[in-house]
């Protein structure tokens, strides 16, 4: 089947203006993201929040979480090295978040992996109000239903065309969806965007697609519009690894101008780089 995010005949760009007044509300609100997540990455979700703009909180006793999010800005649920304790827990602070209009933002990382982690990320998405789920294409396609292949925590790719299995996945969920990968495909169910900014070498360190949840969640802390947010903040996080990216230097390195250029990008940069197309 033909990729539909290759076909730009009706290409459509959103004023960059949108997604640097959105990082602008970031810098000046510095939302509180509260992050029940994986212990692989935390670490670079607390870092790259600061880098957006934001505050992180990393809390995951089932004693504490109710408190936490109720002084949040949006909370993250990231299912990367699940137990049943985090379950609980993201259960508790989600349904605190729901009471008080608070977005939450699941990362089902892994989702078909392991029965746990699908019966985990379905009972997350029918138990509460997701207002983003952010996922890599195989994540997204196993949860649409439709057909995606997942190893540990590695997409495998989707079935179909990748807009039609996300546009699928925002539909039966009732979620803004933001698949990630070499073009980012954001969509409500109606609406796609298509995000052209990142570089390959984001895909060569682990914790990209955590750390893109973690500035998404820093984004739709500060907007209504959870589409457009999530669109404008994988902008800013892709346009960070453009500019992190040098031909000849290893991941590490990339991996600390990636922390140092979401830091020092600004609204400018961001309104004059930002590649995002509307469908
Ligand atoms: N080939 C690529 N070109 C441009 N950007 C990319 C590419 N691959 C990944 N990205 C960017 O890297 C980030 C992470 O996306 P990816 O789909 O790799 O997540 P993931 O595989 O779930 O990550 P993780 O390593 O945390 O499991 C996103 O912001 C995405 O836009
Ligand atoms: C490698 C890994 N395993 C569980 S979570 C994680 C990091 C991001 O996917
Ligand atoms: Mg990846």
């Amino acid at each position: 089947m033909p990729d539909s995010t290759n076909n730009s005949s009706s290409a459509r760009f959103v004023d960059g203006a949108i997604p640097a007044g959105l990082l602008a509300a970031v810098r000046s609100g510095r939302p509180l993201v509260h992050h029940i997540t994986n212990s692989v990455t935390i670490n670079d979700c607390a870092n790259i929040t600061i880098c957006a703009g934001a505050a992180p909180v990393m809390a995951e006793a089932p004693e504490e979480v109710a408190g936490m999010v109720a002084a949040a800005g949006a909370l993250v649920l990231n299912i990367g090295t699940l137990s049943a304790a985090q379950v609980e827990a993201m259960l508790i602070a989600g349904r605190r978040a729901n009471e008080l209009g608070i977005p939450v933002v699941l990362d089902p990382v892994g989702v078909g992996a392991t029965e746990f982690r699908t019966a985990t990320a379905h009972r997350l998405l029918d138990t509460l109000d997701i207002a983003v789920l952010k996922g890599n294409a195989g994540e997204i396609g196993v949860l649409a239903g439709t057909g995606g292949s997942v190893r540990g925590v590695d997409s495998g790719g989707v079935a179909g065309d990748p807009v039609e299995t996300a546009r699928e996945c925002a539909r039966s969920t009732g979620t803004v969806v933001a698949m990630t990968g070499a073009i980012d495909v954001v969509t409500d169910g109606s609406r796609v965007f298509l995000v052209r900014n990142g570089n390959p070498a984001m895909d060569r360190l682990s914790g990209t697609g955590c750390m893109a949840s973690s500035v998404t969640a820093a984004f739709v802390a500060v907007a209504d519009d959870y589409a457009v947010a999530s669109a404008a903040a994988l902008a800013a996080f892709g346009l960070a690894g453009e500019r992190a990216a040098c031909g000849a230097c290893g991941p590490y390195t990339f991996r600390t101008a990636l922390f140092d250029e979401l830091a020092g990008l600004s609204p400018d940069d961001l309104a004059g780089h930002a590649r995002i197309e509307e469908r």
